[in-house]
């Protein structure tokens, strides 16, 4: 069954797309076959993966997402490139930023990503989503369409009330469109080995959101060789892979890994 991730703050900087990238690519390495979705009308995860240009592309998740609102069919792999490292990319552009305010006025408002997937997911393991630093309505639609929610953390910025908006707002899609969403993870990002803060932040969040919100064993440390990578539209594995960010997001992958195996066992053993 195909596993679709969303990588949502609202708070913008926090690592997301940087994740999205080197999640994604270290599963690949894994074997898995995988979809980013660029869900930011920056695009930022499409600029990093080496199209430096987003706006000049034709066809991107705007594309599809308005032919699903207009009931026009897609093409094979309509808008959908193929990376060098082995995975597959749906771009973003300026686009989307009329999506966002068309969707106002449209029918079934939340799940058009997620109409749009259910065509396309079959063929991946994995599909991950990187949001926009909003809680608008594409970050809605991207929530909708998810099996659980990632959420990055820079770790040496107490995101409490942030982190308060971001699960009202998961709550509320899943009361409306998605029951059964989860959060997998907060992932803390840019650590500071030389500091404490991490493991007062990691406290605070447990703290203050219960154990419930789980926080991921794995640290991304803070390397410039990380900054550095999007520059050259490669994964931080091709970039500096002896390093320690690219162990550190191999682990995560392990992590991401282990943990959907084990919701799998959970699940099988409650349906026997
Ligand atoms: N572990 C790290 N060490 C050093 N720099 C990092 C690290 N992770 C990300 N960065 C840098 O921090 C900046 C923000 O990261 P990124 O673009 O991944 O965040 P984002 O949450 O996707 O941002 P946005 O909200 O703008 O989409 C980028 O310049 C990125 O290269």
């Amino acid at each position: 069954m195909t596993k679709v991730i969303a990588l949502a703050n609202q708070k913008g900087g926090v690592g997301k797309t940087t994740t999205t990238v080197n999640l994604g690519i270290g599963l690949v390495r894994h074997g898995k076959k995988v979809l980013l979705v660029d869900a930011d009308a920056q695009g930022n995860l499409t600029d990093s993966l080496g199209w430096h240009e987003p706006d000049n592309l034709h066809k991107t998740l705007a594309t599809v997402m308005g032919k699903i609102i207009t009931d026009e069919p897609l093409q094979k792999r309509e808008g959908i490139l193929h990376h060098a490292e082995g995975i597959d990319l749906l771009p973003a552009n300026i686009e989307l930023s009329a999506m966002e305010v068309s969707l106002v006025n449209t029918m079934s408002r939340e799940t058009i990503m997620r109409n749009y997937l259910e065509e396309v997911k079959k063929d991946y393991d994995y599909v991950l989503i990187d949001c926009m630093p909003s809680l608008g309505m594409v970050t809605v639609n991207a929530l909708t369409a998810a099996d659980s929610v990632l959420i990055p953390v820079q770790a040496h910025y107490l995101p409490a009330k942030g982190m308060s908006q971001l699960l009202q707002t998961i709550s509320r899609v899943k009361r409306n469109t998605n029951p059964d969403l989860r959060i997998e993870g907060v992932l803390l990002t840019m650590v500071d080995g030389r500091t404490n803060l991490s493991k007062d932040i990691s406290f605070i969040l447990r703290r203050d959101f219960g154990d419930k919100l789980k926080v991921f064993k794995t640290e991304i440390p803070m390397a410039v060789k990380v900054a550095e990578t999007s520059a050259e539209g490669k994964s931080i594995y091709e970039y500096d892979k002896s390093g320690r960010a690219a162990a550190a997001y191999e682990a995560l992958t392990k992590e991401v890994m282990r943990n959907g195996k084990q919701r799998e066992k959970h699940q099988a053993g409650l349906s026997r």
